[in-house]
């Protein structure tokens, strides 16, 4: 294994996204979050943009997960090998991509893209589902992960927390290569409760570094 990938072994990862039109969608603003999660001991940062990338690139010394998201709908965490060249070329050290089978806007499939960028960058596949997981398995992917369980319109179904059942078959076919648990880990528990369930790492976004949403949580609770 990547000795970059071991060291993530057992740790949280931190997602620093901000979405188009929010306030804290600037890349100086988003090396801050990632800088404050490296100090509050992120052993990773996750981040979206060219220009994010490049800006935590320059802030932090902890590796960074780089994507670019282009469109709401299909394919859109890096969607095409274009896109993955950049996110490398802004200084990702890992890059993450859809493992889904939906067409991609540059007719590539999945698998293609990662033959393509074999031996440039290590890729994180963003998985939906169990066919993703034998999908990134057999491209040789070197993390794979849950991203995208409860986000593909009928795939899994949305769980209120982190998908732990989705999670366990993963690392049951997963062997040597690492299965990340990420997406809606909203508390110290539902950590707790992937890396138990056998994470290799966690990412967490949402609940340290998007304020709008947790903010919203807090109002909802005594509204
Ligand atoms: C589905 C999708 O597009 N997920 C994105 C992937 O980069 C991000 O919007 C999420 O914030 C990230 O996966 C972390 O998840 P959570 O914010 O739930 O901790």
């Amino acid at each position: 294994m990547d000795t970059l990938i071991a060291s993530l072994q057992g740790k949280l990862i931190v997602s620093c996204q901000a979405y188009v039109g929010e306030p804290m969608r600037h890349p100086e603003t988003m090396a801050q979050v990632a800088l404050s999660a490296e100090r509050g001991g992120a052993a990773a940062i996750r981040c979206q943009g060219l220009a994010d990338i490049a800006a935590i690139k320059g802030q932090v010394e902890v590796p960074v997960i780089g994507l670019w998201k282009e469109g709401h709908e299909g394919v859109y965490i890096t969607p095409t090998l274009r896109h993955a060249r950049a996110c490398i070329a802004a200084g990702s050290d890992v890059v993450a991509i859809d493992a889904t089978s939906r067409p991609r806007p540059d007719g590539r499939t999945f698998a293609e893209t990662v033959e393509a960028l074999r031996g440039e960058t290590l890729i994180m596949a963003d998985c939906s589902c169990m066919d993703d997981v034998h999908r990134a398995l057999e491209a040789g992917v070197d993390i794979v992960s849950t991203t995208l369980a409860g986000y593909v319109p009928g795939g899994r179904a949305k769980t209120d927390g982190p998908d732990l059942e989705f999670l366990r078959e993963a690392v049951a076919v997963a062997g040597d290569t690492p299965v990340f648990c990420e997406g809606r880990i909203h508390t110290t528990a539902d950590a707790r409760a992937a890396i138990d369930a056998g994470a290799f790492a966690i990412v967490v976004g949402t609940a340290i570094t998007h304020p709008q949403s947790i903010t919203g949580w807090f109002a909802g609770a005594i509204g």
